[in-house]
């Protein structure tokens, strides 16, 4: 058996970032930028008006001082003359500031007859005035990688890009194994259950920015399995599920070696998810998960998305932590480290009553996986502890 991080580093040499492809912006978002792109023009592009009012000349802002209207100003639609002494041009929000103005009075401390406006007396020193290039410069840079947020996916619009580059996804085959398992909406038989991982564990990759592929269902049986894991030759990863432990129908680990798998380690001491295996199968790498429904949901977390974030050339780390006070005590963890589902709310991390790796609605119910490291001693409520947040 070997250490989480240590299975980690082993999967992290066995993917490589993808290669990337050119997308239309709004099919970006979410999507990891694959090399820096620079703004195509300077935003604002021109002095802009940030209020609707008057621009006029700052030196001649004073209390009751009065100025005549000689044209408008819109956004779209400049002022082409030149603000001189005592002029002032009606000016809208985003309009050019025109020539000769540099300050502008928001109308609410004017007051307007006809073509003239008079100032009221408390005008303040703020001009009202967005500088060309007090957003961003032609040139400036967007760095990758980076996963693009939809703030993100507005800057790159404004800096003029219709399309931007971005990483692969990369299609990831999930092979659901056992003779018990049905799809969902099928009727199982009275010795059946309902696939369910699979799903979970597609869903996993869906946010991840990956391609999920499901496979048909693989029978007990070498011959089936030999022939699904051929189908699945064709992904960027290939993930089966079950048929990972000792037992005389768990076929995944001899049936890969029969195809040439390369195996990087079988067995990580963590709980669930122990009889966890990797390697290289017809030239893919391939993460065998267990069949729990759970210890294949927390492999998810802990293996599959921090490997998929380097697919898609994001560095490789382990799945983000947290810490919080733990809401009650907890006994000493044993000799593999423990991700506990928990509930984290205003009180702390409460750790579920059971932990039983079968337990999807407690899966469910978390939003946590509180991690006890190897041995860790017992710990007493409001000590600071670790989680993923799920
Ligand atoms: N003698 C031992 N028995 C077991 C050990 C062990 O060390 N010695 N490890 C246990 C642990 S821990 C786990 S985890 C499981 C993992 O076993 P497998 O990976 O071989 O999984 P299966 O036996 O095929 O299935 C286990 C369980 O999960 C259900 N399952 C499988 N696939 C799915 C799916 N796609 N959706 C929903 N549920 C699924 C399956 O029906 C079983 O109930 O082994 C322990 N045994
Ligand atoms: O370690 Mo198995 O992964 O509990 O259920």
């Amino acid at each position: 058996m070997i250490t989480v991080d240590d299975a980690l580093a082993e999967l992290f040499a066995l993917v490589a970032p993808l290669a990337s492809e050119e997308v239309p912006l709004r099919a970006a978002v979410g999507r990891v930028l694959a090399r820096q792109v620079t703004a195509r023009r300077t935003q604002p592009a021109f002095d802009a008006s940030s209020m609707d009012g008057y621009a006029v000349r700052a030196a001649e802002v004073e209390p009751d001082a009065m100025f005549k209207i000689i044209g408008e100003a819109a956004a779209g639609h400049a002022f082409s003359g030149r603000v001189g002494p005592g002029q002032a041009v009606r000016i809208f929000t985003g309009a050019p500031v025109p020539e000769g103005a540099d300050f502008v009075v928001i109308q609410e401390d004017t007051t307007r007859r006809g073509s003239l406006i008079t100032l009221g007396h408390d005008i303040g020193a703020k001009d009202n005035i967005r500088r060309a290039g007090s957003d961003f410069s032609q040139g400036d840079p967007m760095s990758a990688p980076r996963r693009l947020s939809p703030s993100d996916i507005a800057l790159l619009a404004a800096m003029n890009h219709a399309t931007v580059p971005v990483a692969r996804r990369p299609t990831v085959a999930i092979l659901a194994t056992g003779d018990e398992l049905v799809m969902p909406g099928e009727t199982p038989g009275p010795d059946q259950i309902v696939a369910s991982n699979t799903f979970g564990l597609a869903a996993q990759l869906e946010l991840l920015g990956a391609q999920p592929r499901l496979l048909p269902i693989a029978r007990d049986t070498e011959s089936a399995l030999a022939g699904a894991l051929r189908m699945a030759a064709s992904a960027d990863l290939i993930l089966t599920i079950g048929g990972a432990s000792v037992g005389d129908h768990d076929l995944v680990g001899p049936v890969a070696a029969s195809l040439g798998m390369g195996q990087a380690f079988y067995k990580v001491a963590m709980r669930p998810g122990k009889p966890l295996m990797a390697g290289r199968l017809l030239n893919v790498p391939m993460i065998g998960l267990p069949g729990n429904p759970v210890s294949a949901m927390v492999c998810g977390t802990v293996f599959v998305a921090p490997v998929v974030r380097v697919m898609l050339g994001l560095p490789a780390a382990p799945a983000a932590r947290l810490s919080a006070p733990l809401a009650v005590d907890l006994p000493a963890n044993g000799p593999r480290e423990h991700y506990m589902r928990a509930v984290l709310d205003t009180d702390g991390l409460r750790v579920a009553a059971s932990q039983d790796s079968a337990l999807l609605a407690t899966l469910a119910q978390s939003n946590a996986l509180l991690v006890r490291p190897p041995n860790d001693p017992a710990r007493a409520a409001g000590e600071i502890v670790d989680y993923i947040p799920i």
